[in-house]
C-alpha cells in the first residue's frame, strides 16, 4: 500500500536480439542460435513510482548487458529453455530486491544448409516456425515453465467442412463437406516442473521435447499422408490436437492453441453476361 492506492508494478527490457555461435570444428559444424529476449523483473522499487527514489531500481540497461554476459558465459550449446532458466533463476537471486523474473524467448528458426547433399559445417538458412519459451522463476526456487511455437503454417486442400452451425439472417456461408482448410498455428505448453531442482539433466530434452510435440500437432491435423483425417471444424481439430499432445507427453501439465481459420472462399465466376463461366463451372 502507498498513499491509500494497493500498487502492483514489474519493469523489464524487451526485444533484446542475441545471437550466440558455438565454434564445434570437431563435431563437424558450427551452431548458432539467434534469440529475442524479454526480461520482467517483479522487484521492491515502489518509491521509484511514489516519490523518485530510484535507488532500488535494477536499469533495463543493465538487464540487456547482462542476457549479453549471459549468453557468452554459455560455454556448452544451451537450448532456449535452458537459457531463460539461466536468466531467470539470474535475475531472481542476485538483486536482493527481486522477488521474481519473468523471461520470454523467440528464437530464429536458423537451420543447417544442405549443400551437395551434405550439411554445411558453417551454412544456415532461415526457416518458418518459431521456437519459443516462457519462464518465471521466484527467489525460493519456484519456477513456471512453458515453450511454444509462433507461425506453423498449415494447409490441407481437401477432408475438411462445416456444417450445421448457426443460420439467421447474417448468414451467407454455405454449408460445405468439402473445403481447404488452412491456418497459422500458435501454440505455447506448460511443464508440470514448478522447483528448478526438478528440471532434467538431459540439456536437450527440451528441444526434443519440442520436436515431439510439434510431430504430434502436425500428424494430428493432417491424420495419415494417403487417406487424411477429415475435420468437421477448426475447432474440432484444434481440440483434438491439444488431447493428442496431453495424452501423449506426462511433463506436459496444460497447452494453450490459437488456430485463426485462414478461409480459401470458392468464387462463383457464373453469370448471365459470362455463360461460358458456367460451362466451365460445370
Ligand atoms: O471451422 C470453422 N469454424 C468456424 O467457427 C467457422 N466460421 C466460419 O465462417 N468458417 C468456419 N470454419
Amino acid at each position: 500500500m502507498a498513499e491509500g492506492f494497493k500498487l502492483d508494478q514489474k519493469h523489464g527490457k524487451s526485444r533484446v536480439r542475441v545471437s550466440r555461435v558455438w565454434r564445434q570444428p570437431l563435431s563437424g559444424g558450427d551452431a548458432i542460435v539467434e534469440w529475442n529476449v524479454s526480461v520482467s523483473l517483479f522487484s521492491d522499487c515502489l518509491p521509484a513510482y511514489t516519490s523518485g527514489d530510484n535507488s532500488a531500481i535494477v536499469a533495463t540497461d543493465s538487464m540487456k548487458n547482462t542476457v549479453y554476459a549471459k549468453a557468452k558465459e554459455c560455454s556448452e550449446v544451451v537450448s532456449v529453455e535452458v537459457f531463460a532458466i539461466i536468466l531467470a533463476r539470474h535475475f531472481s537471486s542476485f538483486y536482493p530486491q527481486v522477488s521474481a523474473a519473468e523471461v520470454k524467448i523467440v528464437e530464429k528458426p536458423w537451420e543447417r544448409m544442405v549443400v551437395s547433399g551434405r550439411p554445411h559445417s558453417h551454412g544456415f538458412k532461415l526457416g518458418s516456425e518459431m521456437h519459443t519459451t516462457e519462464v518465471t522463476a521466484k527467489k525460493c526456487g519456484a519456477l513456471s515453465l512453458a515453450s511454444g511455437i509462433q507461425q506453423l503454417s498449415l494447409l490441407k486442400t481437401t477432408m475438411s467442412g462445416f456444417e450445421e452451425f448457426v443460420r439467421d439472417k447474417y448468414t451467407l456461408l454455405p454449408e460445405t463437406r468439402e473445403r481447404m482448410m488452412a491456418t497459422e498455428v500458435t501454440t505455447s505448453w506448460r511443464y508440470t516442473y514448478d522447483h528448478v531442482s526438478q528440471i532434467p539433466p538431459d540439456p536437450f530434452c527440451f528441444t526434443e521435447r519440442y520436436k515431439d510435440v510439434k510431430k504430434v500437432l502436425e500428424e494430428t491435423f493432417f491424420g495419415p499422408p494417403d487417406t487424411g483425417v477429415y475435420s468437421p471444424s477448426v475447432q474440432n481439430t484444434l481440440y483434438l490436437m491439444a488431447k493428442a499432445v496431453l495424452n501423449r507427453f506426462q511433463d506436459i501439465a496444460s497447452i494453450h492453441l490459437r488456430m485463426p481459420n485462414l478461409h480459401f472462399l470458392p468464387v462463383n465466376l457464373s453469370s448471365k453476361e459470362n455463360p461460358t463461366m458456367v460451362k466451365v463451372r460445370s
